[in-house]
């Protein structure tokens, strides 16, 4: 970020405008009749699963406390949202970020707390990138001085940083970095303009820390509009020998094999606080394993599992609730009232496995989380024996999931036919600030290959006969021939409800494709070279790389909805959307499956009834599905996914607020139609109506 204005407070402002029009207020208070039948009808309470979703009944009080201070204050209003020009959100979002941080000393919230606050404003913050990339690249990246020296100055906000990696030329091909870094024993400065030692992660100040301005030697500006991102001032950085000391090379990762006494630090097992780079008279030491300096990117990717999920959260409440309160067409043309279009089963047959993954990817954020902080701690311990299956993991789910969200939104978008277009809806603007997810942090079909090149090399490992991680020992499957295979024949669509028999089809697709992928591989690398055979083949080995992929994230579901603090009427509710989404994920796959002869026709007519009958089962929930989610009105910021679902009475309201709605007769019409028209009057005559 660039950082372009400093931030000021604009309480006056926003303390003076009218709070009146909000799409977050209640218009009416009175409940749609549709959505409360459909609450009323549900097998279960949302209630007794929102608290389960949040960590438990306190964190949820905690998560609501702290949601209160930021919808209570009419600084984070959003009735200005829709109609704000670029700059005025970019403003907007500087006062909201400057209001939160004041809010988090005035209440003393912890950590924890103020990222629940962060989560709860409807606005991409321009300081985000602070947060979610430089200060933990300081924690992941730093020697305990530099983050002794750093981390108190970030975390107070006494200096505010970015994560400026991507060039203009290279932004996923990340040895082909042009900016150098090269180190004058002399000065023991690093000028930033050529090293041959790979991308290395370095502090450098840009702008003055009084007038804000930048620094000799360096450009900095706003890259100008995007496709959404209004609020962030994503930004251009041009270097030009800008000195910077030597210990602001980030270098907790390299090592010094044979440790000398110029060294200031040195890392090793059995000291593993100390830590050897760049030592002062220039002898550089690599770290054990190159790819460390990419864990920044590693954690950002772990943390997008969660973001997806707050998206398809989102995008599926709104268009769910609008499902039962938008009745359109008569499905019989004897029925006294219009359908609801949430009834038509190709609207079914869209939202809810997209309520599925917003499930799946809450409970596999919350694993990934986890997951990163084992493999923190497992390099901090000097194993690296984590980093390749947790690299292999997060490319492939950040490359699925990101897919899935950015097209269920737009999906949620069309199934609200036309008013779904409107900005109101609060899918236009999901969408925009969502679908770069797909390229930022590696850009997908990038990741899925990346995933691809884990399965191959756990496929050769299993084919030699050699343990996988637990959690990947399902692959040797792949290496078995699959002639000998045999249907499964089951006795009729119930027994399509088992787990066991889901996760058992969909391992069993994904090896397929894993052996499939592979053979082409080889067959490519027996006429040309690694890489072009690698290019070659790169379709099949993307869609292993994403059906693993679904088979960890359906695991992940299955996992989170088998933990016990859940009630058993939401246990069961959920259980049925995660059969329906495993379900669907075969479906789409059954000619390949039958195929290989693994299913049988008997079975995937089975497998068509199943999907039906579950429709109508998640029908009854998808309501209390997604109430569950207990996203506010204030957070979606839509007239369609309003709880109390007065979606027209809401629609109408926002629309008053248009700008081009300011006079009777707009401006443009003053100055170019009336004249055109009083013209072909003067020549044709006045019409008579
Ligand atoms: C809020 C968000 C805002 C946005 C912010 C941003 O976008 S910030 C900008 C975000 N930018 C991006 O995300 C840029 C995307 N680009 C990249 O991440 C990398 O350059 C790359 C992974 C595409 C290729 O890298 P390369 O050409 O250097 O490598 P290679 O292909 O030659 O593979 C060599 C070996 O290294 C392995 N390995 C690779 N990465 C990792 C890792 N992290 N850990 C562990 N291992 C890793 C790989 O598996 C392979 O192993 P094998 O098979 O030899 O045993
Ligand atoms: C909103 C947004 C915010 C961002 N924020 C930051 C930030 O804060 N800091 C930062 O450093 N960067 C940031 N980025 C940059 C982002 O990380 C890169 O855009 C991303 O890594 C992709 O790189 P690229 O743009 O060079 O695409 P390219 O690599 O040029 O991709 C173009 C096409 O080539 C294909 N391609 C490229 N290489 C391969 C390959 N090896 N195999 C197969 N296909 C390939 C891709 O699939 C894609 O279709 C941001 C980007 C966006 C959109």
């Amino acid at each position: 970020q660039t950082d372009q204005t400093s931030l000021s407070l604009s309480l006056s402002l926003s303390l003076s405008l009218s709070l009146s029009l909000s799409l977050s207020l209640s218009l009416s208070h009175i409940m749609n009749p549709d959505l409360k039948a459909e609450r009323a009808g549900a097998s279960f309470d949302p209630k007794a699963l929102t608290p389960h979703l949040y960590g438990g009944q306190a964190r949820l009080e905690r998560f609501n406390a702290v949601r209160r201070l930021i919808e209570e204050d009419p600084v984070f209003r959003v009735d200005d949202y829709y109609f704000a020009s670029r700059e005025e959100r970019y403003t907007r979002a500087m006062e909201k970020t400057s209001r939160l941080v004041q809010l988090v000393k005035q209440h003393n919230l912890s950590e924890e707390e103020s990222i629940v606050m962060r989560l709860c404003i409807r606005e991409q913050l321009p300081l985000g990138l602070h947060w979610v990339m430089f200060i933990p690249a300081i924690k992941g990246q730093g020697t305990p001085e530099q983050q002794k020296k750093w981390l108190p100055l970030a975390q107070s906000l006494r200096i505010v940083g970015t994560y400026a990696q991507t060039e203009m030329g290279h932004g996923t091909f990340l040895r082909g970095l042009e900016t150098t870094a090269t180190y004058d024993p002399a000065t023991k400065q690093f000028v930033l303009h050529m090293s041959d030692h790979g991308p290395h992660a370095f502090i450098v100040q840009i702008r003055d820390l009084d007038s804000h301005k930048p620094l000799p030697g360096v450009s900095v500006g706003d890259i100008g509009p995007k496709l959404g991102y209004d609020s962030m001032d994503n930004g251009f950085l041009k270097l030009d020998h800008v000195r910077i000391p030597r210990d602001q090379m980030l270098m907790k990762f390299a090592q010094d094999p044979k440790p000398s006494p110029v060294w200031i630090h040195v890392w090793s097992p059995e000291r593993p606080d100390d830590f050897a780079q760049v030592s002062e008279s220039g002898a550089y030491t690599r770290p054990p394993n190159t790819k460390l300096s990419y864990g920044t990117m590693i954690y950002v990717r772990s943390v997008m599992i969660s973001d997806a999920a707050r998206h398809l959260q989102a995008a599926t409440t709104i268009a769910i609730r609008y499902g039962v309160v938008r009745r359109q067409s008569l499905l019989e043309e004897t029925a006294s009232k219009e359908t609801q279009v949430l009834d038509y089963n190709s609207s079914q047959q869209q939202l809810f496995p997209l309520l599925g993954w917003a499930y799946a990817c809450h409970f596999a954020g919350q694993h990934l989380i986890k997951m990163y902080q084992d493999l923190q701690a497992s390099l901090n311990r000097a194993d690296l024996s984590m980093l390749e299956y947790v690299h292999g993991t997060t490319t492939g789910l950040k490359a699925l999931v990101t897919t899935i969200a950015s097209e269920g939104l737009e999906t949620c978008r069309k199934a609200c036919g036309g008013h779904g277009y409107s900005r109101f809806s609060g899918l236009p603007d999901f969408y925009q600030d969502y679908v770069p997810a797909c390229t930022y942090e590696g850009e997908n079909n990038v990741m899925k290959l990346q995933c691809a090149r884990y399965l191959v090399k756990c496929f050769r490992q299993a084919a030699k006969g050699r343990n996988l991680a637990p959690e990947m020992s399902y692959i040797g499957q792949a290496t078995k021939p699959s002639h000998t295979s045999k249907p499964l024949n089951l006795d009729g669509p119930d027994a399509w409800l088992h787990w066991k028999i889901q996760s058992r089809v969909l391992e069993a697709k994904a090896c397929l494709s894993l052996a499939a992928a592979v053979r082409e591989l080889d067959r490519q690398l027996g006429s040309t070279s690694k890489g072009k055979a690698w290019n070659n083949a790169a379709e099949p080995l993307s869609a292993a790389a994403l059906e693993h992929s679904q088979v960890v994230m359906l695991r992940l579901l299955e996992g989170g909805i088998a933990t016990p603090s859940i009630a058993d009427t939401a246990r069961r509710a959920l259980e049925s959307l995660r059969s329906l989404l495993a379900l669907k994920l075969i479906q789409a796959q059954a000619p390949a499956l039958q195929l290989a002869n693994l299913l049988s026709a008997m079975d995937v007519q089975h497998l068509s009834t199943a999907v039906t009958k579950l429709l109508a089962v998640v029908r009854r929930d998808a309501v209390a599905l997604v109430d569950a989610f207990d996203l506010s009105d204030h957070f979606l910021n839509s007239a369609l996914g309003r709880y109390d679902g007065q979606v027209y009475e809401a629609l109408y309201a926002a629309a008053q607020k248009s700008t081009l709605n300011a006079t009777p007769v707009t401006r443009a019409v003053q100055e170019h139609l009336q004249p055109l028209m009083k013209f072909s009057r003067a020549m044709l005559g006045m019409p008579k109506l």
